[in-house]
């Protein structure tokens, strides 16, 4: 029986949304200034093709435009740079996201790199990494921002909390970390070589899990009453046969009897990220112009 208040990401995506839309409507009556996304995306691989799908649908229901650039896989290096480059000096682009991973053949740090900082709505440039790790204003990653909104909507004041972060990817668990420290929350950053994981994860009020391990973080992990975030998207075989199913890096059922809350998944932090990332091309659009943003503006 589940004892946990599931966090609803889907619906709390929904609602930022419609905010967005209706902020992106104002700024276009008040500036004539209308946001535009461009999506890169190289090669055919299935899941990517679904995400920039998705992407170009929330972003157009915004009230955005959306801008999508596809290359075959054997596409080389200079070519994808050159395109970057491109959108970096169209003014109709304010925000620039390459769908990750890349084909072999091409360096994502390059292509990262040659991303005009203020564009870079996925805020994956070092620039933007460093200013997020030094508390200075720049574009945060997606999908820890989206975390961090769904732990203040559930936890509401951070401060002084055990916060455990699964992971040290510079995508999710680094950026995750220094957002929760900017909050005050007393962070640890676990991973691969981490000594006594579940002890470890046992101490956090506040649990993130991005390592991309199906299901590992087990129910007796949890601290009774923690909030649990959950950031993996795992594809793992269904019941039945040829069938797949989505799963996280939590045990779900295990967990959601010990968590005070936690998020599903499908369901949880995926919608955020998208929402997160119509919030940062949204941001980007309004510095670029020199907009302010209005006062009930979040993030
Ligand atoms: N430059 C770059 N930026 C990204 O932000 C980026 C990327 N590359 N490469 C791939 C990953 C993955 N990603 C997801 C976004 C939303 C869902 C999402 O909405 N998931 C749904 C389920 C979707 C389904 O059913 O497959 C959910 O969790 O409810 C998932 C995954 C963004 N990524």
């Amino acid at each position: 029986m589940t004892k946990a208040r599931i966090i609803d990401g889907k619906g709390f995506a929904l609602d930022l949304r419609t905010r967005i839309a209706a902020q992106v409507a104002a700024l276009k009556e008040s500036h004539g200034v209308e946001p535009g996304l461009a999506v890169v995306l190289v090669g055919n691989d299935p899941a990517s093709q679904v995400y920039v799908r998705n992407k170009g649908q929330a972003t157009l229901a915004a009230g955005m435009q959306s801008f999508e650039h596809k290359l075959p896989d054997t596409v080389d290096q200079a070519t994808l740079v050159a395109l970057v480059e491109r959108l970096n000096r169209d003014p109709a682009v304010n925000g620039i996201l390459v769908q990750l991973p890349l084909p072999r053949q091409i360096d994502p740090a390059v292509v990262i790199a040659t991303i005009d900082p203020a564009k870079d709505v996925d805020g994956f440039h070092v620039e933007n990494a460093g200013r997020l790790a030094l508390g200075l204003p720049g574009l945060v990653p997606c999908t820890p921002l989206g975390c961090m909104m769904l732990l203040r909507d559930t936890v509401g004041d951070l401060r002084g909390l055990r916060a455990l972060v699964l992971g040290r990817s510079g995508i999710v668990g680094k950026p995750m970390a220094s957002l929760l420290l900017a909050a005050d929350c007393t962070v640890t950053v676990a991973h691969s070589r981490t000594r006594d994981l579940a002890a470890e994860c046992r101490r956090a009020d506040i649990l993130v899990a991005a390592v991309g391990r199906p299901e590992m973080v087990r129910g007796d992990w949890i601290k009774p009453g923690a909030t649990v975030i959950d950031v993996g998207i795992n594809r793992v075989a269904g019941a039945a046969e040829g069938k797949t199913r989505l799963v996280g890096d939590v045990d779900f059922a295990g967990a959601a009897e010990v968590a005070g809350a936690i998020t599903p998944v499908p369901g949880g932090v995926g919608p955020m990220t998208i929402a997160c990332l119509l919030l940062n091309t949204l941001t980007a659009t309004r510095r670029q112009n020199g907009i302010a943003a209005p006062d009930d503006a979040e993030a």
